[in-house]
């Protein structure tokens, strides 16, 4: 994982199509990293995301693509892949010529964007995560055969903003992204829920179990951010010989834990091939 290539430029222009929740974990981002709030344009159709994104962060937020689009150097593309191609159709005629998009849909193809948006764009496909409202985003990026150099580096100081980031030269592996760190987040709060469940099943009141659980799964993410010592290694250091953790790790081994968040990840690999289909319509 990489930082970013070069600091984003103070003077960047962004358009964000769709303000839902990962546009606003990308903006929450940026304007903590010092982004200009001014030169951020959101299109989004609701008007109470709207007003939330302009009293929290002081971007500008409009229901029209076409407003948010004009002049802009980077458009971001946030919404569901489902409604994507309906998008750009709409927008196509509106993209400024040398305007770099990039996509952060599950599973759709810079190609798929490139023709939707008319054809003969740049396209980077980028798969964020909620944590970069935080700073501590992961994002897998490629870069589709018509980009350059400098729009590389742009995309990276865009995502690069908001955590770490990660290029990958095969596209097919983008959907790998997505499953293992895009939608990775979820799988550690699911983590979450049911410690603090089992916690409260196991006679701790509820209010105990939730901060235990919740500080736990924090303290341990943190200790993997920071050293490099590999997760497995962590793990040894905190199962003694014969104690409680050696207990509780073989019995979920047993229960095939592994496999079951192989088969997991696979699932997530396979629902994004299958958006790019279904998107086809
Ligand atoms: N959530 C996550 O953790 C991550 C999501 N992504 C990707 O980000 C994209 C957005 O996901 P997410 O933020 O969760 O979804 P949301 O539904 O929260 O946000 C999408 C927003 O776009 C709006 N919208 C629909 N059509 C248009 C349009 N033509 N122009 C402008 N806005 C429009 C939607 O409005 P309405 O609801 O009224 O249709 C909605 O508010 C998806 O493609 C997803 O794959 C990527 C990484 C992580
Ligand atoms: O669930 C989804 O499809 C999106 C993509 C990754 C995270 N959320």
């Amino acid at each position: 994982m990489s930082e970013a290539a070069s600091a984003l430029p103070r003077d960047i222009r962004i358009a964000f199509i769709g303000g839902g929740n990962m546009a606003r974990a990308l903006i929450g981002g940026l304007c903590r990293r010092g982004a200009e709030p001014g030169r951020i344009r959101v299109a989004e159709p609701q008007a109470a995301l709207r007003e939330g994104l302009k009293a929290d962060f002081g971007v500008v937020a409009t229901a029209s693509g076409t407003e948010a689009v004009a002049d802009a150097d980077v458009v971001l593309l946030a919404v569901k892949p489902q409604v994507m191609r309906e998008a750009l159709g709409d927008l196509a005629a509106s993209l400024p010529d040398g305007a770099l998009l990039v996509s952060i849909a599950a599973g759709l193809t810079s190609s798929q964007i490139d023709r939707w948006a008319g054809g003969g764009r740049r396209v980077v496909r980028a798969m964020p995560n909620t944590p970069a409202l935080i700073g501590q985003g992961a994002t897998g990026l490629f870069a589709s055969a018509a980009c350059d150099e400098a729009d590389r580096d742009r995309a990276e100081a865009l995502l690069g903003a908001v955590g770490a980031c990660a290029w990958v030269e095969e596209e097919s592996q983008m959907d790998a992204v997505t499953a293992l760190s895009g939608s990775g987040p979820a799988y550690l709060f699911l983590l979450a829920e049911a410690m603090q469940a089992a916690g409260e099943r196991e006679g701790l009141p509820a209010d105990v179990a939730r901060r235990l659980a919740r500080q736990t799964v924090a303290g341990a993410a943190a200790m993997l951010v920071a050293d490099e010592t590999e997760a497995g290694e962590q793990r040894r250091r905190v199962t003694s010989p014969n104690g409680t953790t050696q207990a509780a790790v073989e019995s979920l081994q047993a229960d095939g834990f592994e496999a079951l968040v192989g088969r997991a990840i696979a699932a997530a690999r396979r629902r994004g091939a299958e958006l790019s289909a279904a998107a086809e319509g």
